[in-house]
């Protein structure tokens, strides 16, 4: 049987009186990379602030590997979930390495240790971004300071990241090489759950893909395959035409 990463029951939640998730139940299985996909404004990033614990829900329940969310502690929390919210921003012109080590923050406040610091060396690494690390980050181009923020998700060595966008400013090169570094984390026991926006890197990279549409996370049943143009139509109100290239069906735009 699968392990759950994230499982979310009947969930819904509301800013004010507007409804922007009704009933959501997701299981993120574990070890694996899934996807979330779905239009502007579809409740993506409210799902994972809620599930990242940035953003209190009203009714139903979050799951982190078993434990209902809201009864952790914050390091407890730290342990098991890394969060790389979509907009991140930094004033200061801390070195790319000391931007990285507050990943350890939530375990060693203001004295991180000699293994803190390997351990930032180690992600720096793992990203191919050693020859930034004494850069200052606000001189970093988009692209570079979003490696950096996955670096620094790293070091915290959770069991479960979540990364809101992260090919966000990246390009095609950089894109190829993020998903490639994300796929290989979960051969070594990490889930990595992303929200993406183009359906095509997500069903080349990704194990498990899931749909935001009218307030809820859909998958395809029986007679909606996702790689079908009709569930995508569904999604995204577009009209798509299915290529296969190699062994993958990809979707193009109908003009
Ligand atoms: N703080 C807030 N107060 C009120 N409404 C909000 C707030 N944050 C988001 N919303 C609304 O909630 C809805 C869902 O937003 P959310 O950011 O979760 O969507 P998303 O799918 O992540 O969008 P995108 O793909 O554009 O990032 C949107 O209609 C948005 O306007």
């Amino acid at each position: 049987m699968t392990e759950t990463a994230i499982e979310v029951n009947n969930l819904s939640f509301r800013y004010g009186q507007t409804p922007i998730l009704e009933q959501v139940n997701v299981a993120f299985p574990a070890n694996s990379f899934s996807v979330l996909l779905g239009r502007n404004g579809s409740g993506k990033s409210t799902l994972f602030n809620i599930m990242a614990g940035l953003q209190k829900y009203q009714q139903g329940s979050v799951k982190l590997l078993g434990k209902e969310r809201s009864k952790m502690s914050f390091p407890d929390c730290a342990r098991v979930l890394g969060f790389l919210p979509q907009f991140h921003k930094s004033v200061f012109p801390f070195q790319v390495k000391d931007v990285v080590l507050t990943g350890r923050a939530a375990f060693s406040a203001f004295n991180p240790s000699k293994s803190d610091r390997e351990k930032v060396g180690q992600a720096i690494e793992e990203l191919g971004i050693s020859h930034l690390a004494d850069r200052p980050y606000t001189e970093l181009s988009g692209g570079e300071q979003q490696l950096v923020m996955i670096a620094r998700v790293l070091v915290q060595n959770p069991r479960i990241i979540l990364l809101d966008e992260p090919t966000n400013h990246l390009d095609i090169y950089y894109q190829t090489y993020v998903l490639e570094k994300l796929k290989k984390l979960t051969e070594n026991s990490l889930t990595v759950i992303a929200i993406m926006h183009d359906p095509n890197m997500a069903f080349l990279y990704a194990d498990h893909c899931f749909f935001m549409k009218n307030q809820t996370v859909v998958t395809p049943t029986a007679e909606f395959d996702y790689h079908a143009s009709t569930f995508l139509e569904y999604v995204y109100d577009v009209r798509f035409t299915t290529v296969m290239v190699n062994d993958k069906l990809l979707v193009v735009p109908v003009r």
